[in-house]
């Protein structure tokens, strides 16, 4: 239910810098006896040995197990049923920190979040998503509560693939503009209230942060040496981002990843291009003028960000295509936390309009 009172979840703690993870044994020792690693298999080898010896030094016990596959409601039932945990470690990409979230709960463990690369907010949340064995979206899920710690060794993350960090740009981006036409609409949080002032400056903040360090932060994306402006776009991404969209709502732009995430040629792309291509729809949408436009083209492709679905990976979308991301974007229920009510044809017709602007942008 909606209710009129304004609402603010956070995690308990967030450490964020490089060699964060040597705090992990300090965490996890106050939180529980018996901690368990969720993560994909990459990831899984990439951490265990060294989560390992943090936590003996303790005295907590550790296993780990890996996620095969996509995070489905049967994968994760058998990952909960084979293991018992008063502490999850939840590590990855945005894929092993959801397993981890929902195996958590499944568990009634708390949860400590380590992300690995700055592909999305999802480090800070409540929110993590169920796919079906095709990565279709099937719902968004939420834990009882946000995490118990989010540990951020950057290092690590300037470690991870620099696409990674493209992503994760994109995410934290969209923030600002869907928390607005949220807010204009009077819908929901994630917390099914109202949005605090605090959750708002955030999202705003975030996107000023990104406006002026993202192309730097990129440059040494992959190189394993954070500097100070990777520190900044890492706090961007992932708290920024996260507190921002938690606390005021979402919109259009990740509305469309229900439709995107369905189609053979756009269900490969990162979330974070998923959703910057869509806030450019969404633009569309709220009328912004060719010179607004304009700048947001150039600053997408100066980050590697899709501003468009032949940049997505969709060159010639069938009229089926987009009638098929419509109907599903206009299910979601973020669709409803627009300016405006919208139909089907709005979202089609936006689609296509931006297609053609950007075609001339680019020509
Ligand atoms: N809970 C939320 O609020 C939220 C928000 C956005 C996205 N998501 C979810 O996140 C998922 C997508 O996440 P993603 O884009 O990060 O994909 P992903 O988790 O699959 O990671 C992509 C690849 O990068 C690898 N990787 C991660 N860290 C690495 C490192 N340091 N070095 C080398 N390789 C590394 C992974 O092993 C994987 O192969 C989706 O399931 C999406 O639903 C959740
Ligand atoms: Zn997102």
């Amino acid at each position: 239910m909606f209710e009129t009172l304004r609402i603010l979840g956070a995690p308990s703690l967030y450490v964020q810098g490089p060699g964060a993870i040597g705090r992990v044994g300090d965490i996890v020792a106050k939180l529980g006896a018996r901690a368990l690693l969720i993560a994909d298999p990459i990831v899984e080898r990439m951490l265990a040995p060294r989560l390992a010896e943090l936590l003996a030094k303790v005295d907590v016990s550790f296993a780990s197990a890996p996620l095969t596959g996509e995070v489905t409601p049967d994968n994760i039932e058998r990952l909960a049923s084979e293991h018992k945990a008063d502490v999850v470690i939840a590590a990855g990409g945005g894929k092993g920190v959801d397993a981890g979230k929902a195996v958590s709960r499944a568990l009634g463990a708390r949860l400590v979040t380590l992300p690995t690369a700055a592909s999305n907010d999802g480090p800070t949340s409540r929110i993590f998503i169920y796919y079906d064995d095709h990565h279709k979206l099937l719902r968004a899920e939420r834990v009882p509560r946000n995490p118990d710690a989010v540990i951020v060794d950057t290092q690590i993350l300037a470690g991870a693939p620099r696409q990674l960090l493209v992503s994760g740009i994109g995410d934290a981006l969209v923030k600002r503009y869907e928390a607005a036409q949220c807010i204009g609409a009077d819908g929901p949080n994630m917390f099914d209230g109202r949005a605090t002032i605090a959750a708002v400056s955030l999202a705003n903040v975030c996107e000023q942060v990104l406006r002026e360090h993202a192309i730097d932060a990129l440059s040494v994306a992959g190189s394993g040496k954070p500097d100070e402006a990777f520190e900044k776009v890492i706090e961007a991404c992932i708290l920024l981002a996260g507190l921002g969209f938690e606390g005021s709502g979402l919109s259009i732009a990740h509305a469309m990843t229900r439709g995107l995430s369905a189609l053979p040629a756009t269900v490969g792309a990162l979330h974070g291009y998923q959703v910057a291509y869509a806030l450019m729809v969404q633009f569309i949408l709220e009328n912004r003028s060719a010179a607004f436009m304009a700048e947001q083209f150039a600053f997408l492709a100066a980050v590697g960000l899709p501003a468009s679905l032949a940049e997505l990976g969709l060159s010639e979308p069938s009229t089926d295509d987009l009638r098929s991301i419509a109907t599903l974007t206009h299910k979601a229920p973020h669709t409803r936390n627009f300016e405006r009510a919208l139909s089907e044809d709005d979202l089609v017709e936006a689609m296509l309009q931006l297609e053609t602007m950007h075609q001339r942008f680019v020509d």
